[in-house]
């Protein structure tokens, strides 16, 4: 089952769920802290700890943690922040016998726990507190955030004053937008999860490794998937999708307008008029076009795109082609049945208006185009137009490299023309493309992903 992924608010529906169902949020809390206090320990090796205490429920977490620690044996304080306020972060504040400060007067120590916000923040950090919280982040040896880090938006990721450098943060029940999203999930450092007995379901979830079965015993190369890619005015990005599209499962690929080169199996099937592409794409077999990669801009570039979104199949749409749809890409594209774009950053803003943040932001795209969305970037996004979202966990910074978009968008089209939804062949897409990039080792060049897709392809059998 993916790890779903909670907004703040539904979050506390979760728990109110939970309390509902005969917990107490005193229970909760209590559960939250244990698992802040054993994550600690394990790192702290005796050091001094000093815990953040904040004024909401994530204060009460660090309180709690605090006191087990303490009873622990370890050497602990705890620097307040703020009055607290609900009846659990107030019991949990008076059960702390240990030494209290105040944050402004806090002394660095080697191990620190961020329980100053969480999920509750709802407005930037006042300068004062992320200024000592960054300069005790910055002292500490290892340096844990209670749920979030402090000064995150919890929903979109946005950084709202969060310190850099922290060691690690503990999800507490479900994973948030903010520990995946940038920028915030860039300031969680490691990434933990800990189970606080609420049970957490959502539309959204984690991108989770794919799982898949051999071809039946009566495959034959069309019925594993006939992918056409069209190749415009630089064949090379054509190519390198092709050829992602031929090691990713499909069982056929066309390569219209270019000359594939290697690996033998991509068939080249030569494009002189732009009408030409309407005869290749009049073809039941085919599981998918994907149009874009190096299609330039030009009326030629405009006349493939156009019968391309006129055809019948499963359409995957990327780079230049989503610059020539540009604004018009819901109004061309909304009519379309069963397609996918898969825009960067820059196309995905000259497409669309950012909504709040890039999880909604996208699912509002999706919803436009009538269509699966794959919003790239390190924190790539996976929305469809029901409000099922899918966001990656797994990362390589090696990707940033040129023809990498292309290679995703080839395997995204092959997954697609072996029978997988757009939403799910999407999400089988960044992973694949994510793993074929670790497999490839530091300093990879886009050519070189697709050799290490069929091993990517072997750990999901
Ligand atoms: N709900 C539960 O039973 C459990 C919650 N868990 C932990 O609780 C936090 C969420 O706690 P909450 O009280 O909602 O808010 P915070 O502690 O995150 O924020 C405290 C409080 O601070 C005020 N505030 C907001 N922004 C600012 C700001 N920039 N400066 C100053 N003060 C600010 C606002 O009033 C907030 O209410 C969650 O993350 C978990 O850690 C438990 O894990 C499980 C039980
Ligand atoms: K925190």
């Amino acid at each position: 089952m993916p790890q779903p992924i909670l907004t703040a608010a539904a979050m506390r529906d979760a728990e109110t769920a939970a309390v509902a169902a005969g917990t107490t949020y005193a229970a909760l809390m209590a559960t939250a802290g244990k698992a802040v206090a054993d994550t600690a320990a394990r790192f702290a090796l005796g050091r001094p700890i000093l815990v953040l205490a904040g004024p909401g429920n994530n204060g009460g977490d660090g309180y709690v943690a605090a006191s087990i620690l303490a009873e622990r044996g370890h050497d602990v304080i705890v620097a307040a922040h703020g009055d607290a306020r609900s009846a659990e972060a107030i019991a949990a504040r008076a059960a702390w016998q240990g030494q209290t400060i105040a944050l402004a007067d806090a002394e660095p120590r080697p191990i620190l726990i961020d329980a100053l916000f969480g999920t509750g923040l709802s407005r930037p950090l006042d300068a004062d507190v992320a200024t000592t919280l960054q300069s005790l982040v910055d002292a500490a040896e290892f340096s844990l955030a209670v749920d979030v880090p402090s000064g995150v938006d919890t929903d979109t990721g946005a950084d709202l004053g969060a310190p850099h450098g922290l060691t690690a943060t503990l999800a507490l029940g479900a994973y948030k937008p903010a520990h995946l999203i940038e920028p915030a999930a860039g300031l969680c450092g490691h990434l933990f999860l800990a189970d606080i007995g609420v049970p957490a379901r959502g539309s959204w979830h984690v991108i989770a490794r794919p799982q898949l079965v051999p071809p039946p015993r009566d495959a034959q190369k069309f019925t594993r998937g006939l992918v056409v890619v069209v190749a415009g005015a630089m064949p090379g990005a054509a190519r390198l999708a092709a050829r992602a599209a031929i090691h990713a499962g499909a069982g056929y690929v066309i390569l219209a307008g270019a000359d594939a080169g290697q690996p033998e199996a991509i068939v080249h099937k030569p494009l002189g008029d732009p009408a030409d592409l309407a005869a290749i794409l009049d073809d039941d077999r085919i599981g998918c076009v994907l149009i874009g990669p190096g299609l330039g801009r030009d009326d030629r570039a405009s006349a493939l795109l156009d019968i391309a979104v006129a055809s019948r199949h499963p359409l995957v749409v990327d780079g230049d082609a989503l610059t020539l749809l540009g604004r018009e890409a819901p109004h061309r594209l909304a009519p379309r049945a069963d397609i996918a774009m898969t825009p960067h950053a820059g196309e995905f803003a000259r497409m669309f208006a950012s909504a709040d943040g890039k999880l909604l932001a996208t699912l509002s795209a999706a919803r436009a185009i009538d269509g699966v969305v794959v919003h790239k970037g390190p924190d790539t996004v996976v929305a469809a137009p029901d409000g099922r979202a899918a966001v990656q966990i797994e990362r390589s910074s090696w990707l940033s490299t040129a023809g990498s978009g292309d290679t995703l968008a080839g395997i995204l089209a092959a997954r697609r023309a072996t029978g997988v939804d757009f939403f799910g062949a999407a999400q089988q897409a960044v992973w694949f493309h994510t793993r074929a990039a670790k497999l490839a080792g530091p300093a990879f060049v886009a050519d070189q992903l697709s050799h290490y897709l069929p091993a990517a392809i072997g750990e999901c059998l």
